[in-house]
């Protein structure tokens, strides 16, 4: 684990450099792809969180990552909503600290009813590789500060079950309270045909978010692109705030 001394700490004030938690289940497989993001390209502190463990004491920000979590059986997510540590991440949520789930963790969020809705099977039934573009749809959040609203940004998905769906009164409810914090920029661009284009959204008090696209596999030019690195300089900006 790199511990990173920040200016704060050094003078004795509170840590102003998040404390990052990535939950593995049996079956996660961007785990390391998310530390390597936290701990090699922000240099943030980080540790895996088996998930039979029970407490997420210490840390700030708590990542769900992608993969196939107990091999997507049922539905993806289905079986890690039970697992041991996901009451540790429901508190978390409640004491407003931060939770992303990205891909998989976006499913496993919905299915734990920490948000609205549902993934399912992407429309044309494949899984879909790719890059897509997306517009960043509001920026007051701890996961987007570090975006212009309106701006568009290449970030890749990885998915077979990635169509959001939810009722026609969560929808309305997502767009006027504006939690859509990622959409597909335009039809063209949704790979899953999920509603209204959605790819990304928080929860009411904005420290849930999940979403599809993979923001720690853009985090380096080599890979080709830098456009998710937004996600976690919005996190660490956030908690600096907070500090
Ligand atoms: N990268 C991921 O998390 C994708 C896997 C995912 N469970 C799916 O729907 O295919």
């Amino acid at each position: 684990m790199t511990t990173v001394s920040s200016p704060a700490r050094r003078h004795g004030v509170r840590r102003a450099t998040p404390r990052f938690a990535v939950v593995q289940f049996p079956g996660s497989n961007c785990d390391q792809d998310a530390y390597f993001a936290i701990r090699d390209v922000f240099g943030c502190p980080v540790e895996y969180v088996w998930h039979a463990e029970r407490t997420l004491r210490g840390f700030d920000v708590v990542i769900l990552p992608g993969g196939f979590s107990y091999g997507d059986y049922l539905r993806a997510g289905a079986i890690a909503r039970f697992a041991p540590i996901m009451e540790a991440v429901r508190r978390h949520a409640e004491r407003g600290k931060p939770v992303l789930g990205i891909c998989n963790g976006f499913q496993i969020l919905c299915e734990a009813h920490l948000l609205p809705g549902a993934l399912v099977r992407n429309i044309g039934c494949r899984f879909v590789c790719k890059y897509v573009t997306l517009r960043v749809e509001n920026v007051n959040t701890p996961f987007t500060n570090a975006y212009r609203v309106g701006q568009q940004v290449r970030i890749p998905v990885a998915h077979g079950e990635g169509r959001y769906v939810c009722s026609p009164e969560t929808l309305e409810e997502l767009n006027r309270q504006e939690r859509v914090l990622f959409r597909y920029a335009g039809s063209l661009e949704n790979p899953n045909g999920s509603m209204d284009n959605i790819a990304g959204i928080a929860n009411e008090t904005f420290n849930v978010l999940g979403m599809m696209p993979h923001p720690e596999r853009a985090v380096e030019r080599l890979l080709g692109s830098v456009d998710g690195r937004g996600v976690f300089e919005s996190l660490i900006a956030a908690a600096v705030a907070r500090a």
